[in-house]
């Protein structure tokens, strides 16, 4: 039987008969409590899924157990001690130069909604370049004691976000980390501000095809999701949450991976992952089925989303996660007539049930690059982002503080009345002191980018 209950606007959802909880059995993460609690939005549990009408953005799920690890190397970024204080004095000139609180960042508009808190476009007050910001509430003592799962969870994945976003050396399709700050109450990623908006809302709007995208265009997406998925493989990271919603446009209109709180460091191992993990649509029959899996299932739902560019939804879809669970593991793929000869192939390939005898993508990135689907991408020009490359959607940005390209459901929020208690949160830790159980909990959050690193790519 599945057990329902409300937290805020969403439906949180367990299927223990359907989704067992799987244990992780990882080779090289220390272990955290089971959560077993599936967390969707409402909208998708009842009806979203239908092939025409208005397409509503899908939440990321969770069945199982998030691993919060210290990655290997943190190559391209300094770390900083919590708060700049907890693990002992910086040295480094540079380091100092740029430190920031909360206080630095003036909101200026909301820009989205989260499981676990609202996005914010905020402004360096010294040097005026834009950010977007990801708040998480952080679990108050009492909080834990009587919503321990949902608020244990946002903490884990937050910390788990920071932690892959702080090792990932730099990539154009993969959305960068400046700081991580956090206050008496809540966490802050500030991260690289993607103007262009979710390639979702562009999906479903002021689109000639219905919610479809034109082959070629298909192809172009694809192929940057692809370069930065392999980016991540190569340095060990699953993404596991491969979705529309998930990619963000630049201002130029090339496609950045954006939310990291689901995916996972597993480094060189292979069949490692076993969380019950993702956004139901876009998980493969593996994690479904609760199978050992690794970097192979981002290529299903990477199949899942070329299929959705070029369909309009994705390939297996139902009006209850039960039922997309079920046609995933079990129902035949059907590809349109109207596909191409060659994104047959590509998906046919792509969506092998067996991960064994799917596209090997990242053993055989050669033959994945020449697919004869992404024969008008040059690989080369789209890897430098060339000012020479047209990008199929260039976004109308008269303004970056306008935030254009988000829903006005957000940015039509005013933002002082979205910072309730502001004078508050924005005391720094340091200064007011918080409960012990917090201050062990999420020592070594705070982080800053180099400043040359901030400079460059800002
Ligand atoms: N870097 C960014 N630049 C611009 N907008 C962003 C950025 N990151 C997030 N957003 C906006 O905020 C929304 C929510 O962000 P995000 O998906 O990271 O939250 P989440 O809690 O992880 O979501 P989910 O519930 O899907 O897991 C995005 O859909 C997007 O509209």
């Amino acid at each position: 039987m599945a057990s329902i209950f409300v937290f805020d606007e969403e439906a949180s959802v367990s299927f223990p008969g359907e989704a067992t909880v799987v244990e992780e059995e990882d080779e090289c993460d220390e272990l955290d409590e089971a959560f077993t609690n599936l967390k969707v939005d409402h909208k998708t549990l009842i009806g979203s899924h239908q092939e025409s009408g208005p397409r509503s953005r899908r939440r990321s799920s969770v069945y199982s157990r998030f691993s919060v690890n210290t990655p290997s190397s943190v190559p391209r970024h300094l770390s900083i001690p919590a708060d700049y204080a907890e693990e002992g004095p910086t040295e480094s000139v540079e380091v100092k130069a740029h430190l920031r609180t909360i206080h630095d960042f003036e909101p200026i508009k909301v820009l989205g909604q989260g499981a676990y808190g609202k996005v914010y476009l905020v402004q360096d007050r010294h040097t005026k370049k834009l950010f977007a910001q990801k708040q998480i509430r952080k679990p108050a003592v009492h909080m834990i004691e009587e919503r321990g799962d949902v608020y244990e969870k946002s903490v884990k994945r937050t910390l788990s976000e920071k932690q892959i976003l702080s090792s990932i050396t730099h990539h154009s399709n993969v959305v960068k980390l400046f700081y991580a700050l956090q206050d008496y109450d809540k966490f802050y990623l500030i991260l690289e501000y993607l103007p262009g908006g979710e390639l979702f809302r562009h999906l479903t709007h002021n689109n000639s095809l219905g919610n479809a995208f034109k082959e070629d265009h298909v192809a172009f997406y694809a192929a940057q999701m692809a370069l930065g998925m392999k980016h991540l493989h190569d340095i060990g990271v699953v993404y596991r949450d491969l979705k529309p919603e998930n990619c963000l446009l630049n201002s130029e209109g090339h496609l950045v991976l954006t939310d990291f709180g689901l995916s996972k460091d597993i480094g060189g191992h292979e069949n490692v992952c076993a969380s019950i993990i993702g956004t139901p649509e876009y998980m493969g029959p593996e994690v479904l089925k609760g199978e050992k899996y690794d970097y192979q299932a981002d290529w299903w739902s990477l199949g899942c989303v070329i299929f959705d560019m070029m369909a309009g939804h994705p390939p297996f879809t139902g009006n209850s996660h039960k039922s997309i669970q079920s046609k995933i593991i079990k129902q035949k793929l059907q590809l349109p007539f109207y596909f191409s000869v060659d994104a047959k192939d590509i998906l046919s390939k792509l969506l092998n049930k067996n991960p064994a005898k799917r596209f090997q993508v990242d053993e055989k990135w050669d033959a994945f690059k020449k697919h004869r689907f992404f024969r008008k991408i040059d690989w080369s020009l789209l890897e430098k982002q060339s000012d020479s490359l047209q990008t199929p959607i260039k976004p109308v940005i008269t303004d970056p503080k306008l935030a254009e390209n988000f829903s006005p459901e957000f940015t039509s929020l005013k933002v002082s009345s979205m910072l309730p208690g502001a004078e508050i949160i924005n005391i720094p830790s340091s200064t007011h002191p918080q409960p012990e159980e917090d201050q062990v909990k999420f020592k070594g959050f705070s982080y800053a980018a180099s400043s040359s690193y901030i400079d460059r790519f800002c």
